[in-house]
């Protein structure tokens, strides 16, 4: 078995897969190093012959979290490292070492999956997109605050916004004109949200038609759906790229 690992800004998603046929045998989302170590170890004693990462954190962290990993399940840690190249995508940035590695393996999945032209629309902590032409080339991106960024930025630097996660999660039933402050500032991030990626559609549009798959991922991939209908939600499509930048056998 495999362990595998997304560790994003915020959060890091696992999941345990099976060597032979990457059959799915848990996973999760935490927030911490020391919840990801207690829910892994919840599933018993694996047989893991390898684990395999990325990471957007910075180095300290991420070898801090392969050494607690190697040192409570017995296994080395591959992680996805940047390269100008691979199975068929060539890198669009002028340093291909600072485009974000979740970008890149978000890139390289949804090239493998669609075969063709696509956009990646990534809805995290971040939002970001990313396109990549028929011919392999990615063609660079965009980044923007996500959902949680938009939220905490108008809780920290306004007076009178202020709700609770409850409320937060009962405003979104609908995208009416919000009638209370919790209802206005939802709504409005995740209109925020739609309109971004609605732009990136025309884009990728104008440059190829409609000869093109857009892929959507991230946590808050389902809020925007209704923006994008002709989408793919993968909502592992960071880790199809991860097995095909740390393939293990
Ligand atoms: N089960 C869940 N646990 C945590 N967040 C969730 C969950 N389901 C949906 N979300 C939403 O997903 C968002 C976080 O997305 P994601 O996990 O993709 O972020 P991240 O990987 O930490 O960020 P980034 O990719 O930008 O570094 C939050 O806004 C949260 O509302
Ligand atoms: C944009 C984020 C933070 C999204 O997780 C990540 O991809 C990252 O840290 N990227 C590095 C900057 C860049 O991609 O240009
Ligand atoms: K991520």
């Amino acid at each position: 078995m495999i362990l595998e690992l997304d560790c994003g800004n915020s959060f890091i998603k696992w999941r345990v897969i099976h060597t032979a046929d990457a059959a799915i045998t848990g996973g999760g989302i935490v927030d911490s190093d020391q919840a990801l170590l207690a829910a892994v170890a919840g599933l018993g004693d694996l047989p893991l012959v390898g684990s395999r990462m990325v990471s957007v954190r910075s180095e300290e962290e991420t070898s801090s979290l392969c050494a607690l990993i190697k040192e409570r399940f017995g296994v080395a840690v591959s992680v996805a490292q940047p390269v100008k190249e691979m199975a068929g995508v060539r890198n669009g940035y002028e340093d291909h070492q600072r485009l974000g590695m979740d970008r890149w393996l978000g890139a390289l999945g949804a090239f493998h999956l669609a075969r063709g032209a696509c956009l990646v629309i990534d809805l995290g902590t971040a939002a970001k997109a990313d396109f990549v032409a028929a011919d392999g080339e990615h063609l660079g991106g965009y980044i923007c605050p996500g959902m949680p960024l938009m939220r905490s930025q108008l809780r920290t630097h306004t007076r009178r916004i202020r709700y609770d996660d409850a409320s937060a999660e009962r405003a979104l039933n609908s995208l009416a004109p919000g009638r209370s402050t919790v209802e206005a500032v939802e709504r409005g991030c995740v209109l925020m949200l739609q309109s971004f990626a609605r732009a990136q559609i025309e884009q990728a549009q104008a440059l190829w038609g409609d000869d093109f798959t857009v892929f959507l991922t991230g946590g808050d991939a389902p809020l925007v759906h209704v923006a994008a209908p002709q989408a793919r939600i993968v909502p592992d499509l960071v880790f199809v790229g991860l097995a095909m930048a740390c393939p293990l056998s």
